[in-house]
């Protein structure tokens, strides 16, 4: 059997990082070798001898555990939100260091919503409006959630390469968040409520008709096969990689 790819995860004990660490157990060709939650000692996953590090923690953790991981020579898998573009700027400026290194930054591994946030952009040049509400379980700590920032950037980014104007508003009052969030010109509406996981809506309008692109995640098994993809992948793409259509052949 050919050698096996030695996995810590940090924030083990989160509702991603238990899930993490069964699918990296069960996987045959990895080996977990650390599972470090808050105020475990980083230097453990050297110890261990990891050679890849899976980052599920909270935002205002990720930033030095990616920086740390770099710095040993380690790729990182990361699914943790909270990478603002200066944040990404500086962790390009450390893997120049260390140009050896892969990390890829996912802001969601669901294969599906993935394709979601790709198709909307794709259709956003061929509508006059388009917002986006996204819905999550009430113990989510930030808002708008990662996945919706980045599906935003690349509606924006779409509609700004084919000159459409914004999105039609003529709203004059309105109550704080009665709008959302403005990420790059699109609007986005946050839902937290229990029963669910992780939820997006993309509507896209035109005079007459409506388009909407839904993904539901049921389950966080739905993040584990881009976990682990990411985890075969990311050794051989040194750099900042970031989001996991990155890894994937969209045909774009
Ligand atoms: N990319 C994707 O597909 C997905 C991304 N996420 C993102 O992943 C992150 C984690 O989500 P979730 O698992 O639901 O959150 P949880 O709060 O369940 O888990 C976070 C875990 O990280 C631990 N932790 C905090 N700081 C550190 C640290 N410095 N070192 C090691 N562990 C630490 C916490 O410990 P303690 O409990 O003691 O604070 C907790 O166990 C979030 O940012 C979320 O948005 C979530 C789902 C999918
Ligand atoms: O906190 C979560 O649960 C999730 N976080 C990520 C995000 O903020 O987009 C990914 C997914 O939506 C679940």
């Amino acid at each position: 059997m050919s050698k096996r790819i030695s996995v810590a995860v940090l924030g083990a004990g989160g509702r991603m990082g238990a899930e993490a660490v069964a699918a990296v157990e069960a996987a045959e060709d990895l080996e977990l070798v650390a599972a470090l939650g808050r105020g475990d000692a980083l230097e453990q996953v050297l110890k261990a001898g990891a050679t890849h590090v899976v980052d599920l923690t909270v935002p205002d953790a990720t930033e030095a555990n990616v920086r740390f991981a770099v710095e040993h020579g380690l790729h990182a898998v990361v699914g943790t939100t909270g990478w603002t573009e200066a944040r990404r700027a500086a962790l390009t400026d450390a893997l120049a260091e260390h140009p050896e290194v892969g990390v890829l930054i996912a802001p969601n591994f669901a294969l599906g919503s993935v394709l979601a946030s790709a198709f909307a952009a794709q259709a956003a040049q061929y509508f006059e409006s388009v917002e986006i509400i996204e819905l999550h379980h009430p113990n989510k700590v930030d808002a708008p959630s990662g996945t919706a920032v980045r599906t935003a950037e690349l509606i924006a980014a779409e509609r700004a390469a084919a000159a459409c104007g914004a999105s039609p508003d003529a709203t004059e009052t309105a109550l704080d968040g009665a709008r959302g969030a403005d990420v790059e010109g699109v609007r986005v509406h946050s839902v937290r409520l229990r029963g669910l996981v992780a939820h997006q809506e993309v509507l896209l309008g035109s005079a007459g008709e409506q388009l909407t692109l839904r993904h539901d995640s049921y389950d966080r098994a739905s993040f584990m096969p881009g976990v682990l993809l990411g985890l075969r992948k990311v050794a051989q793409r040194p750099g900042l990689t970031y989001g996991l259509d990155g890894y994937l052949d969209l045909g774009r």
